[in-house]
């Protein structure tokens, strides 16, 4: 029988190669030098047996942890791990264990019991009562982390990526319950482990939301009926409209600003404040140039509109935020719409990602992906000035609902702080650049295009 020691030590070996293909492997822009195992926990012993590896891949000078979870069988071995194969190691299957059920339903079972293994925690919430023996399966949605839903009751993501520290998302949600926040998914359990000696939030438990639909679905399928029209008649006239939608979605995002100023509280940014956005806007530039000289054209103009941001006169309110707001991270329920995931931008730095920021940085991510939304069916299109039109038609409409519905709220048009939204919207599209070439090279035309356009036509 294969030890636990030689199953790490093919792991090692295979996983360079088996990394890039998956979909959460958010370092498909270099090539692999080394993956280093530097934690393995014994979840299931014997046949099954389950491990939570931690590894940590090494791409040149970028060393960054990842999770994952390591199946392997003798007998019975089900579908899932010819699909989710990582090799044979001595004629024993060993598989990337997300999507078997069988081995997977451990985890929730840990949370309700509340008990470490060896350096994991698995812990409930205050007062949070959970169902046992409920089986999982992953969600197939576009996503950088890996979510598995428990008998539509509860839905754990596992953090692919592992940023040692205090984790943002657990934090945020955990204030956000605090004050009460109705746009949210309560927060019921987490694991947690340790990395060199740092606190590391392996897993976040909360309440899964059966009847809900995902906002990037609606928005792309609203495009998808407008662009399929045949008679041309404006959006508001067709069936599957999405501003009302956007409307209502401006008004939960501002409510959720709101409730983390409540829970959190505000500062004013000081010059020097703004100066540091800007230098840290140019900073990403340069970064993203050297690695794709095509943004190389626009950097004069995007140095440009970074700078307005040192010279505004108005004060810039600054605060936690969701850091990372798009159209795949809020879901449309019964009772309105929900915000998940404050992780912040994968690629972002603990710091980064917990600094305050202007609310209007999520304003613009979520005016990127209306864009994001209404290009995405050109992706691969030979060029269509007319269809291209009608696209942007779309968004046009539903960025300025947005703006409307979240204006109502804040009693504050995010058009009023022009200057302010454009940069942080270009400094978007350039991470989204980034995001793109290391994750879906194949999406990189769609932000590449919104800079050319914003740049040249202004909008
Ligand atoms: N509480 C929930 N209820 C229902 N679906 C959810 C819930 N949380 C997440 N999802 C689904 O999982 C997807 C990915 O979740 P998210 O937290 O954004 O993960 P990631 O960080 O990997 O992008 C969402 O787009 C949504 O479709
Ligand atoms: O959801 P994550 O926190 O993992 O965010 C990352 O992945 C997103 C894609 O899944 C990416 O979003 C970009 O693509 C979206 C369409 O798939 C689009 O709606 C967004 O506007 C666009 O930024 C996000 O940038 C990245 O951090």
């Amino acid at each position: 029988m294969t030890s636990r020691d030689e199953l790490v030590e093919h792991l090692a070996a295979a996983l360079p190669e088996w990394l890039p293909t998956q979909r959460w492997f958010g370092g498909k822009d270099r090539e692999i030098t080394a993956v280093r195992p530097v934690s393995w926990t014994t979840l299931l012993d014997g046949d099954p047996l389950l491990i939570h590896l931690i590894v940590e891949v090494e791409q040149g000078d970028r060393t960054e942890p990842y999770q994952l979870l390591i199946g392997s069988r003798q007998s019975q071995v089900p579908d899932v791990a010819a699909s989710a194969s990582i090799g044979l190691e001595n004629g024993l299957t060993c598989y990337e264990a997300s999507g078997d059920a069988d081995l997977t339903a451990c985890l929730l079972e840990l949370i309700i019991a509340g008990e470490p293994v060896d350096e994991l925690r698995f812990e409930r919430e205050p007062d949070v009562e959970l169902t046992a023996g409920l089986r999982a399966h992953p969600i197939t949605s576009e996503q950088s982390n890996t979510s598995l839903v428990y008998g539509n009751q509860y839905i754990l993501k596992l953090f692919r990526k592992l940023t040692p520290g205090l984790n943002k998302d657990l934090m945020l949600h955990r204030a956000l319950r605090d004050v009460d926040c109705q746009h949210i998914a309560d927060p019921l359990g987490s694991i947690s482990g340790e990395l060199h000696g740092e606190e590391l939030t392996i897993g976040m438990l909360q309440r899964f939301m059966p009847d809900a639909a995902d906002g990037w679905v609606m928005a792309t399928t609203s495009v998808r009926d407008f662009m399929a029209d045949p008679s041309g008649l404006p959006p508001e006239e067709l069936g599957g409209d999405f501003a009302g939608e956007a409307y209502r979605l401006g008004k939960a995002v501002a409510t959720v600003h709101a409730d983390l100023a409540t829970a959190l509280g505000t500062e004013l940014a000081d010059s020097a404040e703004l100066e540091r956005t800007v230098a840290a806007m140019t900073e990403r530039l340069d970064r993203v140039t050297a690695e794709l000289p095509a943004l190389a054209d626009h950097g004069p103009g995007l140095r440009e509109a970074f700078g307005k941001v040192a010279a505004l006169q108005d004060p810039v309110s600054m605060q936690y935020v969701h850091g990372d707001l798009h159209l795949g991270q809020v879901l449309r329920t019964i009772n309105g719409w929900l915000l998940l995931d404050f992780e912040g931008e994968p690629a972002a730095t603990l710091a980064e990602r917990s600094a305050l920021r202007s609310p209007l940085r999520d304003v613009a991510g979520m005016l990127r992906s209306f864009d994001y939304a209404a290009q995405q069916l050109l992706v691969g299109q030979p060029e269509d000035a007319e269809r291209t039109a009608r696209a942007m038609q779309w968004a046009r409409r539903n960025r300025a609902a947005f703006c409307d519905g979240y204006a109502h709220v804040a009693e504050h048009d995010p058009r009023d702080s022009a200057d302010l939204l454009r940069a942080l919207e270009l400094d978007k599209a350039v991470y989204e650049v980034s995001y793109e070439h290391a994750n879906r090279p194949d999406w990189l035309t769609v932000p590449l295009a919104s800079i050319d356009r914003i740049m040249t036509e202004g909008e």
